[in-house]
């Protein structure tokens, strides 16, 4: 079974909620609560665990609110390889309108110092020897900058494990640089790296290529409601997940389907499979405030629904 563990360098609370539509300047009443302890690889974490992959967490975590986060990791049984540092983890606010737009607040949290990073660097390069993969997911924090991280990937693909990258902005360039093994951006990220605007499936896999050319072995562009792609070196394929009538919240949607990927190639599902499945568990993902699976049953009917075509290979 494959070791594997995800990084969360900028964790983060997220406080989701539902409004018809956001009045700016006025007061809003948001009609319903939720308060997760998250960040992209905390997610990712999460839906593997549901799956019943066992999965080690790090990254770095403030110690002034760090009390849900803990808890969390002692109700799921994830291994803690977190580095506490000085401050708070940031909040993001998540606030969902009826048509399912969600408008991100996202607040700044800790500062790593450069004691912080040399030691994480140390520790993170230490632990990796013991995993087959890890998912380096999310923003970078203040103090952690663009060329920082892409040295440190470059050292942590170098110490032998599979690195998967899910990330955007100047994190996602930068990691880029480093040639992970698996990157997911989505259709919005791809077009930022490429610096145009992507209008079809015929130019989406044409950047697609060119970004898998840099020497990365698994490039998946995520499409929000029209699916994904995925290039390979056997193959391209397309997944078509069923339409979800009543999306509930699309936060967390990306980090659902890197956990189906990381989950079918570490059970070593076909390429086919393994995008069915992650299809399916993202398809699910937005009829949910929250991220993970409650109840794996419910997958089973969204997965019969995706749809799987071949287009080169
Ligand atoms: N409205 C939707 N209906 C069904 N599946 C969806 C919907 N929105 C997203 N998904 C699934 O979630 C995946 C990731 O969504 P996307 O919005 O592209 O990612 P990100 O959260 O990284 O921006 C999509 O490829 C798709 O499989
Ligand atoms: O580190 P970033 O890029 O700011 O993203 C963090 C946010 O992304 C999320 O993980 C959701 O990501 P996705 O919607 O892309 O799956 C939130 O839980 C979190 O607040």
């Amino acid at each position: 079974m494959a070791k594997i563990a995800t990084i969360t360098l900028n964790t983060a609370y997220d406080l989701v909620g539902r409004l018809t539509r956001i009045e700016l300047g006025e007061v809003n009443t948001v009609e319903t609560l939720g308060l997760f302890p998250a960040g992209k690889g905390i997610n990712v974490a999460k839906v593997l665990n549901d799956l019943g992959v066992s999965v080690a967490v790090g990254g770095f975590l403030g110690t002034d609110n760090q009390g849900d986060f803990v808890q969390m990791f002692q109700n799921l049984g994830l291994e803690d390889k977190f580095q506490r540092v000085a401050g708070k983890t940031r909040i993001n606010v998540k606030i969902t309108e009826t048509e399912a737009d969600v408008t991100d607040l996202n607040f700044l949290g800790y500062e790593i110092s450069a004691q912080d990073w040399q030691d994480f660097v140390q520790a993170s390069l230490d632990y990796a020897q013991s995993f087959d993969i890890i998912a380096v997911c999310g923003s970078l924090p203040r103090g952690v900058s663009p060329e920082m991280f892409t040295r440190w990937l470059q050292a942590l693909k170098e110490s032998g494990v599979k690195v998967v990258l899910d990330s955007s902005n100047a994190a996602l360039t930068a990691g880029l640089q480093a040639n992970p093994w698996l990157v997911k951006p989505n259709h919005r990220e791809l077009e930022s790296w490429i610096g145009h605007k992507l209008n079809n499936q015929a130019e989406i896999i044409q950047a697609a290529k060119k970004l898998k050319a840099q020497g990365i072995a698994n490039v998946i562009i995520s499409m929000g409601a029209n699916g994904s792609l995925w290039l390979s070196d056997e193959s391209i394929i397309a997944a078509q997940p069923p339409k979800c009538e009543n999306v509930v919240s699309t936060v967390g949607a990306g980090d659902s389907m890197v956990a189906g990927l990381i989950y079918g190639l570490s059970q070593d599902l076909s390429q086919q499979d393994t995008l069915a499945f992650a299809s399916a568990i993202s398809a699910f993902a937005v009829s949910q405030s929250n991220v993970g699976i409650s109840d794996k049953a419910l997958l089973a009917p969204i997965l019969a629904q995706v749809k799987i075509n071949v287009i080169e290979g």
